[in-house]
């Protein structure tokens, strides 16, 4: 008899979520984990990170009233702001294992390794299970130049004690514009390297634009177009030098090139599983090729947003299969949001897709800023594009404004449960409020039952 049902290797969203149901359901499980307790989103990501933005997001909101009731603004102490992350990011892996070990799951520290289809070797400590699921993650790319080791990433950038006085961000893509957005509004002076011509290619351009013009406005740099071939440290500090022989001081240099799958040392080719690039190969019940071996999160490779809610749903997704559970995965739509500030979002159909194909989709847009300012505080530049399909479902969502990350989520409902304007108006929401007026614009766009 195998020592447990289940093993989990990795426990960040990927893993812990399942392991709780099947604990809850009376299986034996054990979660491996060579880090911290509850993986990168706690504590070295998503909440770390929303945690610092909070005091960014309120100043910011506060400057829309500024000559019109509003005549100071307040300025915001990194390093205090950091204490206090530390102080509600910290306990957490310790409050989580204490969670897991009442819950009945065996918690094991070190690197897990598979040797066979049923075992994961520690050390030189061997566990067999019936059903294993990796979710292992993925970690920042780290770019093969010289003088790579004395960039620092996005968990260095986390964890900053002082914000540097000159920044320089490389790749234009969502971690890199979250951190310019913060260490700009400190005061620092800010650079971005990109390779690509454009910021956030997965998000409307036209609100890629908008936030550009907007950090640029604050004085961020970018330089597109441009990749990085080697970092020097000198007298004056670190020098980022480009292929082009584009050349930047700074401080600190944080490199945010995109994440890259943990499969290595997993023991994958001994037990037979394949993978590629993007990282596990699964099928659509997320079984690698081994088939008592599951894949969840970042570590499978696919074309959805690598994203918490993803992971979520794919480790809830295998305990119900481990349950009995034998439909193939379905996944929704994905919302993403982009948190600077303002927030960018996108859910669905994408504006560029539904503009290009004007036989099956119709775009409609709603300057809600200056439509709705007496609910959104005087955002007068929000706007939400909204993508219908022809028979009036909306079927995507693009949206820039401060309140974008729970307006999407409003969004998302509407579009995953095929809402049309007759269910809608069965309905009674609280005003004012920002989703109403949202609501009450959207109604008469959707879908009516005749
Ligand atoms: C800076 C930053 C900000 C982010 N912000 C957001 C956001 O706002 N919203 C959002 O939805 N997503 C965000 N993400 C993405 C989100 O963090 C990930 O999608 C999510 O954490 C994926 O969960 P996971 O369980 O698949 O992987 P992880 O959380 O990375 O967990 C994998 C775990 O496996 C462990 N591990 C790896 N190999 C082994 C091994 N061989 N043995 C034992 N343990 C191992 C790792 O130590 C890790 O703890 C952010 C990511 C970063 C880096
Ligand atoms: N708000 C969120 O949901 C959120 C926030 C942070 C991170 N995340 C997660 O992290 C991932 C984003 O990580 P990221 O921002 O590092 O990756 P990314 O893929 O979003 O952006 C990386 C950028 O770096 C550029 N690049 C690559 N090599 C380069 C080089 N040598 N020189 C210059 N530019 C180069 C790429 O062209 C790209 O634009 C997301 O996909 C998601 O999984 C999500």
């Amino acid at each position: 008899m195998a020592d447990y049902d289940t093993i989990f290797i990795g426990s960040g969203h990927a893993t812990w979520h399942a392991a709780v149901t099947l604990a809850q359901a009376q299986q034996n499980v054990a979660i491996i984990e060579e880090d911290t307790i509850a993986g990168t989103c706690t504590n070295f990501g998503c909440d770390a990170k929303i945690l610092l933005d909070g005091p960014f997001e309120l100043t910011e909101q506060l400057k829309q009233y500024q000559g019109i009731g509003v005549n100071t603004s307040p300025t915001i102490d990194w390093a205090q702001l950091m204490a206090y992350k530390q102080q509600i990011i910290q306990p957490l892996a310790m409050q989580m294992t204490a969670i897991f070990k009442q819950l009945g799951i065996t918690i094991i520290t070190g690197h897990g390794e598979l040797t066979d289809t049923h075992t994961v070797q520690v050390d030189t400590t061997k566990y067999t299970a019936d059903n294993i699921v990796i979710g292992t993650g993925q970690r920042p790319a780290k770019l093969a130049i010289p003088g790579a080791d004395l960039m620092h990433d996005s968990r260095d950038f986390l964890d900053l004690p002082t914000m540097p006085k000159r920044l320089t961000l490389i790749g234009a893509g969502i971690i890199s514009l979250e951190f310019a957005n913060m260490a700009v509004l400190l005061g620092s002076e800010v650079h971005i390297i990109e390779f690509a011509d454009r910021a956030l290619p997965a998000f409307y351009s036209k609100h890629v634009e908008k936030i550009m013009a907007h950090l640029q406005a604050a004085g961020v740099h970018f330089h597109f177009g441009e990749a990085l071939s080697r970092v020097t440290q000198t007298a004056t500090g670190l020098l980022a030098t480009t292929k082009s022989g584009l050349s930047i001081v700074s401080d600190d240099i944080i490199a945010a090139t995109g994440r890259i799958p943990n499969i290595e040392h997993l023991g994958l080719t001994t037990v037979g599983i394949e993978t590629d690039r993007h990282g596990i190969i699964v099928d659509d019940h997320l079984r690698t090729t081994v088939s008592n071996i599951y894949a969840s999160g970042d570590v499978i490779s696919k074309r959805l947003p690598k994203l918490t809610p993803t992971a979520t749903f794919e480790s809830n997704y295998i305990a119900a299969q481990l349950l009995g559970n034998t439909a193939a995965i379905d996944y929704p739509v994905i919302p993403s949001v982009v948190f600077t500030l303002p927030r960018i979002a996108q859910v669905g159909i994408s504006v560029e897709t539904a503009k290009s194909d004007t036989e099956h989709f119709h775009v409609q847009e709603l300057p809600y800023g200056k439509l709705l300012a007496f609910q959104y505080q005087n955002e007068v530049d929000a706007d939400l594009q909204l993508v219908f399909d022809q028979a009036n479902y909306l079927v995507g969502a693009a949206i820039y404004g401060n309140g974008a990350p729970d307006l999407i989520n409003l969004l998302t409902m509407l579009i995953t449960d095929h809402v049309s304007a007759n269910e809608l108006s069965h309905k009674i929401f609280a005003f004012p409020s920002a989703s109403v007026g949202i609501i009450d614009m959207l109604t008469p766009l959707l879908h009516h039952d005749r």
